[in-house]
């Protein structure tokens, strides 16, 4: 029920057709505070062609309108503020909550139109950073809003597993390296070799020359520096696996950059048929003058592609397979100007789709203040953060409830969720600092509190052997009033969120009705046997059904005890 359409049609319908139900509709705006009703019409805008005092307006209109379906109509100066009916709204919303259910809030905007998601994509031989995290948890709740309003994501993890990178560990490795090192601690190891590398390239500049050679053997298919870097490829993967399986993460494809080394002679060769590469220096370009971006570097003097080569390999590849509706990448907003460039790259080729490209940028996670970078070697390693956020987890559910069955499983849920939820809860371009002991916090804004409040409406259920029935749902306690217009608003907030591919807007959200929820819970008596209980039943499941959604969305858990 569209309650701010039925809002505009009562004041159509007394204003006998003078303004158009659509010019309404966008007028009518939500007070600050429901004192001032569930919504209000500025009937100032009619003073012009009416020729008449605002309040006047306002007084008429109020005479004019049919009351019916309202708790009342009252003008306040020169605005008009409705009250909605509250049994009526309650009997609505908690009966379409209750009978879809899981399905609540579902949507077809998306015309089954297939959306890849280019997310997490870390660096092969690096530790998964921070940065990272984020791509893959923004990019996995995209994921579930997107099939939630009816597109088909297709999650792709662009492995960064090309480049001359790759040319600098095999020289570092050949230089350091031994192979039992490795095998004993992989990521750790081959992180230290490419830190040292970095050191001492700044006194023995030969060392770069040396890298480059190794790099072009590798895109030569030389059998040495192709067999350590599958090595190097094998070891990182699984650890990144790991991560993910702790995450709950999943992909439906793992294609990297280096599956579309056999890609580029194409792109290579279309944009020398449209007389878009240019030389400079040596190297390959393509001008991007006309857009206001330097230009597009495709090849290298020595021949070797680039990033921004194999991306566009990638994007045609993704458009022919996927013959997509748009294409996600969510990378951080370090990365705008690359994704600028591939844009307008795949637009001088001809390419109108380009236009269905959409860079998803996010902030920086700082901790502490300061800045996470892989090369000086300060990484936080997430699978430590994970683990330490599980703990802190199982020490507030013991201190809590020391008999819980599930304890580990629990612990786990909790933990990586609240990692998870706070992430997400910062509007992704906002850069936020990092701190343990916040984030896993049973109290404020954070995910434990949203999974905290679920399983405490369950337990109220479980409490009492009454059976919510979808009959007899009329709630009057003003109370419960807050918490029911949030959960109207569900749906509406789903649509907001993913047109502005904003998962914060479903976790702010989710704090909110938690909040509104525990509000309603401490001022009213939900267990008293009176003709009034199984409507304040309906309100616990609908609030405990909607949470759940709101943090599986975000991909959190959501236990039924903690
Ligand atoms: N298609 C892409 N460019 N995806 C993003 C890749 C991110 C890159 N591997 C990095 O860690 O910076």
């Amino acid at each position: 029920m569209d309650y701010k359409k039925q809002v505009a049609q009562s004041i159509v319908s007394a204003l006998d057709g003078q303004l158009e139900e659509q010019v309404v509709y966008e007028k009518v705006e939500v007070p600050k505070t429901s004192k001032m009703g569930d919504f209000a019409f500025p009937a100032f805008i009619l003073a012009k062609t009416l020729h008449k005092a605002p309040q006047m307006i306002a007084a008429d209109l109020v005479k004019n309108i049919n009351q019916e379906n309202y708790e009342k109509v009252e003008a306040a100066g020169p605005y008009v503020n409705f009250f909605l009916d509250k049994s009526k709204f309650s009997l609505e919303t908690l009966q379409t909550v209750l009978t879809e259910k899981d399905h609540f809030g579902d949507a077809t905007v998306g015309n089954n139109g297939k959306v890849p998601i280019d997310m997490s994509s870390p660096n092969i031989a690096k530790p998964i950073s921070m940065g990272h995290l984020r791509s893959t948890v923004i990019g996995n709740a995209l994921a579930n809003l997107l099939a939630k309003t009816g597109y088909q994501p297709v999650k792709i993890n662009h492995l960064g597993d090309w480049g001359t990178q790759f040319g600098k560990l095999i020289e570092a490795y050949k230089l350091w390296g031994s192979e039992e090192a490795v095998k004993a601690d992989p990521i750790n190891k081959l992180l230290e070799y490419y830190v040292r590398f970095h050191k001492e390239d700044k006194e023995h500049p030969e060392l770069d020359d040396e890298a480059r050679k190794w790099f072009k053997k590798l895109e030569d298919g030389d059998e040495e520096a192709t067999k350590l870097w599958q090595w190097f490829r094998s070891v990182s993967l699984d650890s990144f696996k790991h991560i993910y399986d702790k995450l709950g993460i999943t992909f439906d494809s793992y294609k990297g950059e280096a599956f579309y080394n056999d890609k580029m002679d194409e792109v290579v060769q279309i944009l020398e048929d449209k007389h878009l590469l240019k030389e400079s220096q040596g190297a390959e370009i393509v001008d991007l003058d006309k857009y206001n971006l330097n230009p597009a570097l495709i090849k290298k003097t020595d021949g070797a592609t680039l990033y921004i080569t194999r991306d566009l390999a990638a994007a045609i590849y993704r458009k022919r397979t996927y013959d997509f509706s748009q294409s996600l990448y969510v990378v951080g907003a370090e990365q705008i100007n690359h994704f600028k460039q591939l844009k307008a790259v795949l637009k001088e080729m001809g390419f109108d789709w380009s236009d269905d490209i959409h860079h998803i940028p996010f902030g920086l996670i700082t901790l502490n203040g300061k800045k996470l970078s892989t090369r000086s070697g300060r990484v936080v390693l997430l699978d430590k953060v994970l683990d330490d956020a599980i703990d802190l987890a199982k020490q507030q559910i013991q201190a809590k409830n020391p008999d819980l069955a599930n304890a580990d499983e629990v612990a786990h849920e909790v933990g990586v969720g609240a990692v998870i939820f706070h992430d997400l809860k910062n509007e992704r371009m906002n850069s936020f600092d990092f701190d343990l002991n916040e984030v896993v916090r049973f109290e404020g804004e954070t995910g434990p509190y949203v999974q905290y409040t679920r399983a405490r409406a369950e337990s109220i259920l479980r409490k009492t052997d009454h059976q919510v029935t979808v009959d007899g749902l009329k709630l009057a306690d003003p109370n419960a009033w807050d918490t029911l217009k949030q959960l109207q608003n569900f749906p509406d907030t789903i649509l907001r969120a993913v047109k502005e591919y904003e998962p914060s807007i479903i976790a702010k959200y989710s704090l909110h009705l938690a909040k509104s929820f525990n509000q309603y819970y401490a001022n009213s008596k939900v267990l008293v046997k009176d003709d009034q209980l199984n409507a304040r039943l309906a309100l616990v499941k609908s609030v405990s059904i909607v949470l759940k959604s709101s943090l599986n969305l975000l991909g959190v858990q959501s236990p039924e005890e903690m």
